[in-house]
């Protein structure tokens, strides 16, 4: 019921056949007002979704809305938060993507708010008062001009995603990379990481492959960042292949120049989808990557969090894994990532809804979108960086042990030394943390 997403119309609203309704979705109407028979629904409203429309106020009595927790706005014609949000006493999570907000005042954040989503805007600063967000756990601000960032963002101690991609930060403050939960993030798109991406895509050796040189056939899917069609080389070498033509346009992770750069400076590696060359030529000069066709027998470990979930993965009911696939699994996405790391590439988004797996232990890391590049060279801010992401692989080993049950004493033990790993991994003092180095040790130990 919560995840409902299906539209409603001012009609029925009207009509008093929503009265009770615990969601509602007005989206894409061209409303310029608030409607007020919304207010109606005042002792039952907890999602409101008012995406795509042409509002760029909220009224003074939203807080009447006594149950509301979350709202989107996306798509709209904002230039500030509203400060009204700040006396929405239940208000959990706030998606205001794609407006005209340059403006953040402090009273706008409610007091409970977990998830905080304002991504392709315009805010130069974040007030100090995000600090007393206390229950803050995702924040996403890619796409906005934001030369730096408040230190009292220090005291948001349950943090754990945040994109800060594709803004104008010249460095990443030390305690930053401190933050006691922080797993996911992503600061692509930078000044403190532009340069790195050039080189990368400058020292690139991947072959160019022309548009011309490909049949495009079925589409296969669609990401944040781009399509990906199923393609047939025309030269005769391949079979399928992959084509993932990009949109250009900033996403929630920042901008598809970082992913193409990461994606490419990757590498090859048996736990990475390999790419056969760097698309060129496209009619619409889009940007965009060739890579081997993964065959349907693979599939997401699991699906992206929910509004309830908030920053965890939800793995279908009934998922269960054998003690040796989960370590083939853990071990070989962990090999990804150290590779990534001596790279100088922090994923950014090492979630299971981003890997794609056999059922046998096989598996593939995909999704470069939150993808950043650090200085493996600065040695303290490298393994900090790396730290972070041996926060989100504790998250995932903890998932795939939750969903695994020893068959024998000697399984039993191995599952508790994995729970050891799990806890460093998931250390609240980032610098206790093992690197990936030390995790592949100890995978390996029992595999
Ligand atoms: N190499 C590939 N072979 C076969 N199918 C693919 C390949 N790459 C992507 N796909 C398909 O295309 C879909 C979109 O992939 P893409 O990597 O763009 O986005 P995503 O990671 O699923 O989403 P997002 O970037 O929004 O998180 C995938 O879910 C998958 O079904």
């Amino acid at each position: 019921m919560h995840d409902d997403l299906r539209p409603h119309t001012l009609e029925l609203l009207r009509s008093g056949a929503l009265a009770g309704s615990r969601r509602l979705n007005l989206v894409g109407l061209g409303l310029r007002e608030f409607p007020p028979e919304i207010l109606e629904l005042a002792d039952t409203l907890e999602i409101l979704d008012l995406s795509g429309n042409a509002l760029d106020a909220l009224p003074e009595e939203l807080p009447r809305l006594r149950k509301l927790r979350i709202l989107f706005c996306s798509g709209n014609r904002f230039g500030a938060l509203p400060a009204v949000l700040g006396r929405c006493e239940q208000l959990e999570m706030v998606g205001f993507k794609s407006n005209r907000i340059a403006e953040l005042p402090a009273e706008a954040l409610p007091p409970r708010l977990r998830w905080l989503i304002l991504t392709d805007n315009a805010i130069e600063t974040l007030p100090a008062a995000i600090g007393r967000c206390v229950r803050l756990q995702k924040l996403a601000l890619a796409g906005n001009r934001l030369r730096e960032l408040p230190p009292q963002l220090a005291d948001c101690h349950r943090l754990e995603l945040l994109r800060i991609s594709a803004n104008r930060l010249e460095q990443l403050p030390d305690w930053l990379l401190e933050l006691p939960r922080l797993s996911w993030l992503a600061f692509g798109g930078n000044p403190c990481s532009e340069a790195r991406e050039q080189a990368a895509l400058a020292q690139s050796t991947l072959a160019d492959l022309p548009w011309s040189a490909l049949r495009i056939e079925a589409r296969l899917g669609e990401g944040a960042s781009g399509v990906i069609h199923r393609a047939m080389r025309s030269d005769g070498t391949e079979g399928a292949v992959a084509v993932k033509v990009f949109k250009g346009a900033v996403t929630s992770d920042g901008w598809p120049g970082s992913e193409l750069a990461a994606s490419i400076h990757a590498g090859a590696h048996a736990n990475l989808i390999p790419l056969r060359g760097r698309l060129s030529g496209h009619p619409a000069q889009a940007q965009g990557l060739v890579m081997a066709l993964v065959g349907p027998e693979f599939r997401s470990l699991a699906g992206p969090p929910s509004l309830a979930s908030c920053s965890r993965d939800v793995y279908a009911e009934g998922t269960r894994f054998e003690l040796a696939a989960l370590l083939r699994l853990a071990g070989g996405i962990a090999s990804a990532v150290q590779q990534l790391h001596r790279r100088g590439i922090m994923h950014g988004d090492l979630y299971g809804h981003n890997i794609l797996h056999c059922g046998q232990g096989r598996a593939l890391l995909g999704d470069f979108g939150a993808a950043s590049f650090f200085d493996p060279a600065a040695a303290a801010q490298a393994a900090a960086v790396q730290r972070i992401e041996a926060r989100a692989f504790g998250c995932l080993l903890e998932e795939l042990i939750e969903r695994c049950t020893p068959a024998t004493a000697h399984e039993a033990a191995v599952i508790e030394a994995l729970a050891a790993l799990r806890d460093a991994c998931l250390d609240e003092r980032p610098g206790r943390r093992p690197l990936f180095d030390a995790i592949m040790h100890s995978l390996a130990a029992h595999g």
